[in-house]
């Protein structure tokens, strides 16, 4: 059998204490209160022809780092079926769920939090972590049969994820005045698609644990599908936590570190983290654009004069700095920035 310490789902399911390595033991100034953000609603179908939607995009990303995307070219009766088989997955009984089981030392799979170091406090979620773009990097021994509608529809999301992401990319270069294929050129064609299933069982102590600790993707953009009636995402903006929305047939996307390196810091790759809940499941479906590990990640050349330097240092192969410096508690992104 594969790697696998006991479930979240398992754990709330038999309603037994939580267990400490869950548990902030001084709260973490959790507040389901926090103020809801005004994140802008960007129409996708705009950014090619309208200078103003252009100039919004620009605005969400150097503010907040993250925009809801609608006219996207997926219904909302379509987005309900994604939602619906990831529920459906979760919803299986656990000796089901684990013939995809992800392995030690294999990010793919089903599972819960993954430990890389003793001290770290554990996120109440179990997740399923595909390879979902370019077709011959899928791995399908992981790709649930049941629900039955599962992979086609996965085939099908998958598709839309990576041209959506194009267009988005495409968009946010002209935005600050580049070229449109610099990100996509400085990515490479071997740009992947990740998917990750979040799913955050009831939680019996939502002021001492949390969904996902505060974070920001090492990507270079993610595309989130929320749960369609269940909060939890928050993001930071000058020290202070505010609820991300729900907007049913919206995309929330958001920059990752990879971004904000070749934008030279134009655009933010937002901290954020999610909260628990003690009424309701909430189920999620980010998924992360990832750079070509081979190609150098760095500041664009047209974003570098006297007056603004060059604010990053080149990187390669980031995932790898990500998960390295993850480990030992420090925000990744200080790997590549140049301090003053
Ligand atoms: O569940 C969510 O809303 C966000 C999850 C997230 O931040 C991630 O998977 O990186
Ligand atoms: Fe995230």
């Amino acid at each position: 059998m594969g790697y696998l310490s006991k479930t979240v789902q398992e754990l709330a399911f038999r309603g037994e204490e939580v267990p400490e390595n869950y548990i902030y033991k001084d709260g973490y100034s959790g507040d389901t209160n926090a103020p809801v953000m005004e994140i802008p609603v960007i129409d996708i179908g705009l950014l090619g022809t309208s200078a103003e939607e252009l100039e919004r995009l620009k605005s969400a990303l150097s503010t907040w780092g993250c925009f809801q995307g609608v006219n996207h070219g997926m219904t909302l009766e379509y987005l309900n079926q994604v939602r619906e088989i990831a529920k459906q997955f979760f919803q299986l009984p656990l000796e089901e769920k684990q013939k995809y089981v992800r392995e030690e030392n294999d990010i793919e799979g089903y599972g819960n939090d993954m430990v890389l170091s003793e001290q770290q406090k554990l996120d109440w979620t179990d997740r399923l972590y595909l390879s979902i773009y370019p077709e011959d990097q899928r791995r399908l021994k992981f790709w649930p049969e049941n629900p039955e509608a599962f992979r086609s529809i996965m085939y099908e999301y998958s598709l839309k994820m990576q041209s959506v992401s194009e267009v988005v990319l495409k968009a946010m270069a002209r935005s600050l005045g580049l070229g449109e294929n610099c990100f996509l050129e400085q990515y490479g064609e071997g740009s992947k698609l990740h998917a990750r299933f979040n799913f955050y069982p009831i939680c019996p102590r939502p002021d001492l644990v949390l969904g996902v600790k505060p974070h920001a993707d090492g990507t270079a953009i993610t595309l989130l599908l929320q749960d369609e009636s269940v909060e939890g995402l928050q993001f930071m903006k000058a020290n202070q936590w505010f609820k991300a929305p729900i907007i049913p047939e919206a995309v929330l996307i958001n920059v990752g570190d990879q971004a904000e390196i070749s934008s030279n810091g134009a655009f933010k790759s937002p901290v954020h983290r999610v909260v628990t809940n003690s009424e309701r499941e909430r189920i999620s479906l980010a998924v992360f654009y990832i750079p070509d590990l081979d190609k150098e990640i760095g500041p664009f050349e047209g974003l570098i004069d006297e007056s603004r330097p060059s604010l990053y240092r080149t990187v390669k192969n980031y995932v790898d700095i990500y998960f390295q410096y993850y480990q030992q508690g420090r925000r990744p992104m200080e790997a590549a920035k140049i301090q003053d």
